[in-house]
């Protein structure tokens, strides 16, 4: 059966890039995975100053809202290089934190989907028909976590 993720308080919370695990990357500690992946969009712009104003966001929705702020200049790489960095920060934070690594792996084969309504990309959208990307990522990380121990 599939398991719809989205906010964090609901069950399977901890998928979300919005739950409270911070991962070290970088050489820098992240409140969540969400300032992390916000903040490299800026990564060799002019706008690179934001980068700190990201990671010191209060929440991880004020990281977002910075991060898609579309009057700033984000990467000219950014669309090809976000699904890997993504990926990796998702990894982070599941080798990190061990009680939610334990949620991943008991979920065993189980379909994960973000249930975003506006997002076709990261989730599945609200017809059910986006790409699911941060659903594919969090099931690459669970197969290989899996595999490591
Ligand atoms: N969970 C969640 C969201 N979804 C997250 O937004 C991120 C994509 O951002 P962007 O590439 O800037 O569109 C990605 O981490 C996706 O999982 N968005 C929200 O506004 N609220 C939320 O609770």
């Amino acid at each position: 059966m599939t398991i719809y993720f989205y906010k964090v308080d609901d069950p399977y919370g901890c998928f979300s890039n919005f739950s409270p695990h911070c991962i070290h990357l970088l050489g820098q500690d992240w409140a969540t995975v969400e300032h992390y992946y916000q903040a490299q969009k800026f990564v060799g712009t002019k706008d690179e100053a934001l980068i700190l104003e990201i990671a010191s966001a209060k929440t991880p929705m004020q990281a977002a809202t910075l991060g898609r702020d579309r009057t700033r200049h984000i990467r000219p790489d950014w669309e090809s290089l976000k699904t890997e960095i993504m990926r990796e920060a998702v990894l982070i934070k599941f080798l990190t934190h061990l009680d939610i690594q334990s949620i991943l792996l008991s979920t065993g084969d189980r379909l994960l989907v973000e249930d975003s309504q506006i997002d076709y990309y990261w989730g599945c959208g609200k017809d059910k028909t986006g790409q699911n990307h941060l659903g594919k990522i969090l099931m690459s990380v669970r197969q290989e976590i899996r595999q490591r121990l």
